[in-house]
């Protein structure tokens, strides 16, 4: 379970700030983190990563801050965690020395699906290989919580649908997943549940069966929550 209270982060440079009064995540949920251009979702991922000083409030993983869970964590971002330097083959014996449960086949195995050179510098990959070699070390963590920042950017539309698909295929179903991605249309069968930022502050969480009930679609409480000019949480319209 992974439990965040009072959240508070600011930066010092801008007026930004991300505060998330309480938000708990039981295991094995799959968690849309969605929202605008700068609502704050990266600095969300980013804080539940341990990454930056906190103003105020606690974040842990089962009863513990991130710093004493970083084995079971893993941050799939779009600026990439990979060094550089490596080919993946060795970059996948580093994770392995770092990752106790670090899955060398699953692993061996994304990168053959992906068709990337495996003893290629990565700096020489482009963008979306080196975006899918990110998510490719990520899965293969096998981690119990899986923080993924816009991981399937890429300039196709298939080739981001099919980095959708392969984290989905490529999850037990234990993980916790937190996910930050505009593909708002492709992940709603994904998430389990969506949390919506607006402007630094959770303006919507939500069950994804519960919003289907309603007859409703993400992009329209995303829409409603964009134009609602209140910091009060989203309520489900009458009727
Ligand atoms: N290092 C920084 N210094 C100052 N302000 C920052 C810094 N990083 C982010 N911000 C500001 O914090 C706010 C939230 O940014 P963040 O990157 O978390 O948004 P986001 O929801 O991930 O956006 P996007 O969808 O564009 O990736 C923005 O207003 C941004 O300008």
């Amino acid at each position: 379970m992974i439990e965040l209270k009072y959240v508070d982060k600011r930066y010092p440079a801008s007026s930004a700030l991300l505060y998330v009064h309480s938000l708990t995540i039981p295991t094995g949920e799959i968690v849309g983190i969605l929202g605008e251009n700068g609502s704050g979702k990266t600095t969300l991922l980013k804080s539940m990563m341990g990454i930056g000083e906190m103003w105020s409030g606690e974040i842990s993983y089962d009863g513990k801050p991130p710093t004493e869970a970083y084995d079971r964590i893993a941050f799939v971002t779009e600026e990439g965690s990979f060094l550089p330097d490596l080919t993946p083959d060795r970059y996948g014996q580093f994770l392995a020395d770092f990752f106790p449960r670090f899955d060398r086949n699953y692993y061996a195995k994304l990168l053959k699906d992906y068709e990337l050179p495996a003893d290629r510098k990565i700096r020489t990959f482009s963008k979306g290989q080196k975006m899918k070699l990110e998510l490719s070390a990520g899965l293969a963590k096998r981690a119990d919580y899986l923080l993924m920042d816009e991981p399937f950017v890429g300039k196709d539309i298939f080739s981001r649908r099919d980095s959708l698909k392969r984290m989905v295929q490529g999850l037990t179903g234990s993980e916790t997943v937190l996910l930050s991605t505009h593909l708002i249309d492709e992940i709603e069968n994904v998430i389990d549940r969506a949390v919506v930022l607006h402007k630094g502050l959770v303006r919507a969480d939500f069950y994804v069966d519960d919003m289907r009930e309603r007859g409703l679609s993400l992009t329209d409480v995303m829409t409603e929550v964009r134009d609602s000019n209140t910091s009060h949480p989203y309520q489900w319209p009458e009727g």
